[in-house]
């Protein structure tokens, strides 16, 4: 997805779900005291949601690192936000093998809302996390979908002879947990393996109820990543041919007009997780004999 310009108006369940979920930790995040927090964000997008509701509750000396993996998301929001101060962006892979010098250890907090699902090698991602973190602690606040009836719907429409030349690898852009049975569990289990021996994840079970065809369409075309590969003289057929789907999927809602409302049942992850100072994780992941018994003979 690269449409910054169409993402930043055409992302109301995005922001909405941000805004919750941040009214609902700021004050579980463990600000410094001496306000001087740095915080890097993941995937940042065209960065409204950074800027309107992750910055407010920065501490006015803090230092805010938006990141994307598109250098066309780092630029518009680069371009939109550039009075901001305190507040640059830049391009960043949260899935890369290595991460900069000048980013690893660097942030008390690391946030990332709706942009995880993207990235199938979740267990790098997280650990890439982890080490952004400073050595001596810092947290992570983290929102993704776990499923969406997008992904049933993409899979319907690459079986269609017209779209399977530009869907093929389909499955890269679904969600690394749309299959697990117990996605939470298997979360969990990657935020423990990659180091966070503190750490909480809900899955919530939520709907969206879309007004109209022309916000579901809207909504589709900020995210779909097949439609940059077609002529855009397609585009508006292939839109159509997703809502015939979703409508036999019996998520439509109300007389078939262009008010039709369309119902999204998602389940959306939300951990927050806590890194200790390294010494203290020494003294935990030890068995718990050699913990207790250090320094006598
Ligand atoms: C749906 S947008 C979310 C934007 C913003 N966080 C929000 O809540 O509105 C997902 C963003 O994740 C980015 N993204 C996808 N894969 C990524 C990766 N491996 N590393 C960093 N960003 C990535 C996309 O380029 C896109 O801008
Ligand atoms: C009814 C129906 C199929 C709705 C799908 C709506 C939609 C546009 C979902 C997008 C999910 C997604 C991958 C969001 C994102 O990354 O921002």
């Amino acid at each position: 997805m690269n449409q910054a310009s169409l993402y930043q108006h055409a992302n109301q369940v995005q922001r909405h779900d941000a805004k919750l979920i941040l009214d609902e930790f700021a004050s579980t995040l463990q600000w410094r005291s001496d306000g001087e927090d740095a915080l890097l964000d993941v995937g940042s997008g065209s960065g409204n949601v950074l800027m309107d509701f992750v910055k407010p509750l920065l501490p006015s000396r803090g230092q805010l690192v938006g990141t994307d993996i598109s250098s066309q998301m780092v630029g518009y929001a680069s371009k939109h936000y550039q009075r901001e101060e305190r507040t640059r962006f830049q391009v960043l892979d949260i899935g890369c093998e290595r991460l900069p010098q000048e980013l690893s250890g660097r942030f008390d907090h690391v946030t990332s809302f709706y942009c995880l699902h993207w990235v199938q090698n979740l267990r790098g991602a997280l650990g890439n996390i982890y080490n952004l973190l400073r050595p001596e602690g810092g947290d992570c606040l983290l929102a993704f979908l776990a499923s969406n009836p997008v992904y049933e719907v993409y899979k319907i429409l690459k079986t269609n002879e017209k779209w399977s030349g530009y869907m093929q690898d389909v499955e890269q852009f679904i969600s690394p947990l749309h299959y697990s049975l117990n996605p939470g569990e298997e979360f969990s289990q990657l935020l423990n393996e990659v180091g966070f021996i503190h750490h909480n994840v809900e899955i919530r079970n939520e709907v969206f109820v879309y007004e109209g065809v022309r916000t579901l369409k809207d909504n589709v075309k900020a995210i779909c990543p097949f439609l940059e590969r077609m002529p855009a003289a397609l585009h508006e057929d292939f839109l159509d041919d997703f809502i015939e789907i979703v409508i036999s999927m019996n998520l439509q809602q109300g007389e078939r007009n262009q008010d039709q409302k369309f119902l999204s049942p998602y389940k959306l992850v939300v951990a927050y997780a806590r890194k200790s100072p390294e010494f203290v994780n020494n003294v935990l992941l030890e068995p718990p004999h050699q913990s207790i018994f250090k320094g006598v003979d």
